[in-house]
């Protein structure tokens, strides 16, 4: 029987990713020979000291940065080259600082209407508006923090869990091939934190969504995921998925923060 070909299975395939930035009169590599797969509905944290390349490599797959050399590959087009509007149709990102992820003087409603959307032309006709509300407020209810009852308020007016919460599902109202998370629970207390993370999982278990989530919490490493990578100075350095992540302690994490 002929075996299912990794490669080609693969939503998201870095093959020796390259980026380099200039100081001064030097070239200073930040990720150097990145190969990493990942395969439809994985979802992968991604974990590392300050500094490692976490944000790079993020930037790298958004096209934020240049790549120096090496190729991605996203749910089977060459991404590569692409322009960055060609990738923020396909990829979601939500961010660590709340603010950035919607328009602040917009209503939430009228954000949730952009991002629903998200690659067609910009209107925000109120008929449209009206007639998407009560699927707004049956998709905010889920977040369990009475975004529901604020649709018709800046988000600038919310808390920044409400506002974090907005960010996710504003994600991933049209789903993504790919969804990224940067730190997106960081300035968060504990409890919202915790909260989000919850309401994170839902949507990506449901939406089968794949996803990288850069996090500096420990215990958030091991509890979501199905598959844990770590950087150390813009190098893959481990990768653990299945009964291996499973077996994985705080202590075996910890070697990696020397
Ligand atoms: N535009 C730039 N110019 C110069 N150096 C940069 C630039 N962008 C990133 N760096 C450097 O590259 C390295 C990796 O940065 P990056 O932000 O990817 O790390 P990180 O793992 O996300 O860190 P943190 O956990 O602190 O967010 C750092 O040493 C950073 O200072």
């Amino acid at each position: 029987m002929q075996q299912p070909n990794n490669e080609e299975a693969a939503q998201l395939q870095l093959n020796q990713v390259a980026v380099n930035v200039v100081v001064g009169q030097s070239v200073r590599p930040l990720l150097q020979n990145i190969d990493l797969t990942v395969q439809p509905g994985e979802f992968v944290t991604v974990l590392g000291a300050n500094g490692a390349g976490k944000s790079t490599l993020f930037n790298a797959i958004t096209s934020d940065v240049p790549l120096a050399g090496g190729t991605i590959t996203l749910a089977g087009h060459d991404i590569s080259a692409a322009k960055r509007e060609r990738r923020a149709h396909l990829i979601a990102r939500v961010f660590q600082d709340p603010k950035m992820g919607t328009a602040p003087r917009m209503t939430v409603a009228e954000n949730l209407a952009l991002a629903s959307r998200r690659g067609q032309r910009l209107t925000l006709a109120s008929r449209q508006l009206k007639a998407q509300f009560s699927a707004f407020e049956k998709l905010a209810a889920q977040t369990g923090n009475g975004l529901e009852k604020a649709l018709n308020k800046p988000t600038e007016e919310l808390s920044g869990g409400q506002r974090q919460a907005l960010s996710l599902l504003m994600a991933t109202m049209r789903r993504p091939e790919l969804l990224l998370l940067d730190e997106h629970t960081a300035a968060l207390d504990p409890h919202t934190s915790e909260a989000i993370m919850t309401l994170t999982q839902q949507i990506v278990a449901r939406e089968q969504l794949t996803c990288l989530m850069i996090t500096h919490q420990l215990e958030d490493a091991l509890t979501y995921g199905s598959r844990l990578i770590v950087l150390q100075a813009g190098h893959i350095v481990a990768d653990y998925s299945g009964e291996a992540k499973a077996q994985l302690t705080r202590a075996d994490l910890l070697q990696y923060f020397g």
